[in-house]
């Protein structure tokens, strides 16, 4: 029985300014959530999202004011093991609200993974891989800093694809600026950008142009996430893949994107999508319609990052691999032991429900009293 919900929101430092056209971060708020079970096993869930209301509709704190006040009453008293009743139940009822929702999700999953022990992927579907490719995302606002960071992280042998976050400066400088990155980091990388909805149709144009001419190998969200028109456009226009990212909130998103041909690339996100089983959904939908998958992140921390890792991992199609690196953004751990990173792969935890453990005390010194 599903006895207790917690919802912790924790504000962690990140290792520098994360610039993105919508917000600078220099915290990022994880959203945990806590289920506890009658039968003593508990399953964690992540919310997190990126820079308040900056960049989608649910803010940390309106997420856990809705799960204390509208979500978790439904839940509690719940058969904790029937997760796919107790999600119907909370989909039901309640509009929106996709990152709760996911957070609940994983955390019923992870509890009845945990006690099945195994792991989460486990149910559903098994994986299909262990490893991710991780991209990392060059966000200082200044090149010179970028490069030096991307050498480092090719030197540690971390990271080789290497997405640029733009749209905040004139077309024209951002363009001066990634091509610079990519002749810099040469062509045994992979250099991407995500402008994050920040250009006009005729901006894109221009810039993607220039883009593909420098051997940039994918443009994320060029335009508008409503703006599925200008969208098949470019798709059409260009032969560099374009990527949906803040146009696809889950399979209905996934479809009507499909059928105006408004995409080349699916950013799946478990929170956007509203859930794993709802990200799976996007996927199907994505191979159905011949579509390739990247394996999107909110920036969230550990928990979400396992989330998402075992769902990814259950992807038969990964063709432009993951950006789950949101831990190695954070100053701060929160799990016993670190999700582990190497030569330029996330591991998939392998231990039973998200595979990897919370540290309590560490998480409850990082909480907002
Ligand atoms: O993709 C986004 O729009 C959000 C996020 C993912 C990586 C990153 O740096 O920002
Ligand atoms: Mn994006």
């Amino acid at each position: 029985m599903i006895q207790h919900i917690e919802v912790f929101l924790a504000d962690v430092p990140t290792i520098r300014a994360h610039r993105l056209s919508v917000a600078t971060m220099t915290t990022q708020t994880l959203v945990l959530v806590r289920v506890r079970c009658a039968d003593g096993v508990e399953g964690w869930g992540e919310a997190t999202t990126i820079g308040g209301l900056n960049y989608g509709e649910e803010s940390p704190e309106s997420i856990k004011v809705n799960i204390d006040t509208h979500i978790a009453p439904l839940l509690l008293g719940m058969d904790a093991r029937q997760v796919a009743k107790a999600m119907a139940r909370v989909r039901k009822v309640i509009q929106g609200n996709r990152f709760a929702k996911c957070a609940l999700e994983t955390a019923l999953l992870d509890a009845e993974a945990r006690r099945l022990g195994v792991p989460l992927s486990q149910l559903l579907g098994g994986r299909v891989r262990d490893e991710l490719p991780v991209a990392w995302t060059l966000a200082s606002g200044d090149t010179a800093t970028d490069i030096a960071e991307a050498e480092s992280m090719l030197d540690a042998r971390r990271h080789r694809i290497f997405k640029l976050k733009i749209g905040l400066r004139p077309v024209a400088e951002d363009v001066a600026h990634v091509l610079a990155i990519k002749r810099a980091l040469g062509d045994k990388v992979s250099v991407r950008v995500d402008v994050n909805q920040a250009w006009s149709e005729l901006d894109a144009m221009r810039g993607i142009a220039a883009l593909e001419e420098g051997g940039v190998d994918l443009i994320e969200q060029p335009v508008r996430a409503d703006n599925l028109g200008a969208m098949a456009r470019l798709a059409a226009r260009f032969t560099v893949p374009i990527m949906a990212d803040e146009a696809l909130h889950g399979p209905a998103d996934a479809y009507a994107l499909a059928t105006a041909c408004a995409a080349d690339v699916y950013a799946v996100k478990i929170t956007q999508s509203g859930g794993l089983g709802l990200a799976q959904q996007v996927a199907s939908v994505a191979q159905l319609a011949g579509i390739s998958l990247y394996g999107g992140t909110m920036l969230e921390g550990a928990i979400g990052t396992a989330a998402s890792a075992q769902v990814f991992s259950t992807f038969g199609e990964l063709a432009f691999g993951t950006e789950l690196f949101g831990p190695l953004l954070l100053t701060q751990e929160v799990l016993q032991e670190p999700l582990v990173y190497r030569d330029f792969m996330l591991q998939v935890p392998a231990g039973p429900g998200l595979g990897v453990d919370i540290d309590l005390p560490r998480l409850q010194a990082l909480c907002r009293k």
